[in-house]
């Protein structure tokens, strides 16, 4: 059995080897035709779109990707096609609270948020989005949930996307990109969202960048409509928009996710998956390298800080920011 796996995905190596025949380790982006047209299955990230032109043709049976979204698959091709997909759900949530949880210290701390006052509004609830629900209430602020889904299969709990518009003193967007159809979550953020705002509000972003429309946010920036931004994921990355960088009071290049606890819960998780799949046994034990040893400080918000602080990753990008792919496939997975 012959495997394509990303050349980005750690702690892989060892273990896909003892269940493939051939292993061929590649950059997402180098994943073409040619590549998969004789291999019986793919190991991906988000950075290979895997669709009608990467496929037809091919032999494969089996994708796997080492990632929560999947909006980089083609379900409806891959379903017409025969070929079975999978991606791991929750697997960096505990990545994204952590960076949330940052930078909303962040937001208190230097731009006069009292958080113990403020309204948070989470758009999207699903395994990032109930994170960030406890995470607010532990942090003592009223939090108002939007998620249409859930809300028409009856749960009850949730409010309409205008609420969370005059209510809210920081949004934050945890949806998965959806292009169309009745949950569109495409463009969700635009013109008519932020007309609607009351509270000049944060925004964050660390969903998919083409949820929130770029013009818009500049837009909103630039009236005063919004008070500032915290942007982890852009449309047309890595050709990111420079003046929103420029803009925003934090932006990163999509690692907001990037905790090694979080990649080994992926590649565990897309493991289990192909051997599922394939029928094999699963022999292998994949977890994060140890915790080094540091002195963190007794206060809990200035340990939060220390553990991760988004600032550093802004910097770097907004130093480089033509480097964007490579801030990200270099990145220092950190802890959580
Ligand atoms: N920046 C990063 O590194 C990073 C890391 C992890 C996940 N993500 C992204 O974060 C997003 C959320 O991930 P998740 O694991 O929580 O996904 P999830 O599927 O578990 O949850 C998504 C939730 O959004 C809701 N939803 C769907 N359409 C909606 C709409 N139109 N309006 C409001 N809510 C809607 C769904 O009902 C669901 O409850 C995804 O886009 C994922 O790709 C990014
Ligand atoms: O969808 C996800 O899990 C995240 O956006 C993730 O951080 C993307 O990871 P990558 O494709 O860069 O490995």
């Amino acid at each position: 059995m012959k495997v394509i796996v990303d050349n980005k995905i750690p702690y892989i190596k060892e273990a896909i080897e003892a269940l493939a025949d051939e292993v061929v380790y590649l950059p997402g982006k180098e994943i073409t035709p040619e590549v998969v047209k004789d291999a019986d299955a793919l190991i991906t990230r988000t950075r290979t779109r895997c669709d009608r032109t990467l496929l037809a043709g091919s032999k494969v049976k089996f994708i796997g990707t080492a990632t929560i979204g999947f909006d980089h698959i083609d379900t409806a091709y891959c379903h017409e096609a025969g070929i079975t997909w999978s991606n791991c759900p929750g697997c960096n949530a505990g990545a994204v609270e952590q960076y949330l949880h940052s930078s909303l210290l962040l937001l208190e701390q230097e731009k006069s948020i009292k958080l113990k006052d403020a309204c948070l509004g989470i758009v999207g609830v699903g395994h990032v989005g109930s994170r960030i629900q406890q995470l607010a209430e532990r942090l003592g602020m009223r939090v108002l949930l939007n998620d249409p889904p859930r809300a028409d299969h009856g749960e009850k709990g949730f409010v309409d996307l205008r609420t969370l518009a005059c209510e809210c003193d920081i949004i934050t967007f945890h949806t998965p990109l959806e292009r169309s159809g009745k949950y569109q979550t495409y463009h969700l953020a635009n013109e008519s969202f932020f007309n609607q705002l009351e509270k000049k509000p944060y925004i964050i972003n660390t969903s998919r960048g083409e949820v929130i429309e770029t013009e818009a946010i500049l837009n909103a920036l630039a009236t005063g409509k919004i008070s500032g931004a915290i942007i982890d994921v852009w449309e047309n990355e890595p050709n990111i928009n420079l003046e929103l960088l420029d803009k925003v009071f934090i932006g990163t290049p999509h690692i907001a996710g990037y905790s090694a606890d979080g990649k080994a819960n992926a590649t565990r998780m897309v493991l289990e998956s192909f051997c599922r799949f394939f029928g094999k046994e699963m022999k292998f034990s994949i977890v994060p390298p140890e915790q080094p040893h540091v002195l963190y400080d007794s206060n809990e918000n200035v340990r939060q800080l220390q553990m991760y602080n988004p600032h550093l990753d802004c910097e770097v990008l907004r130093t480089h920011p033509e480097t964007f792919e490579q801030l990200r496939s270099e990145y220092h997975l950190r802890r959580e």
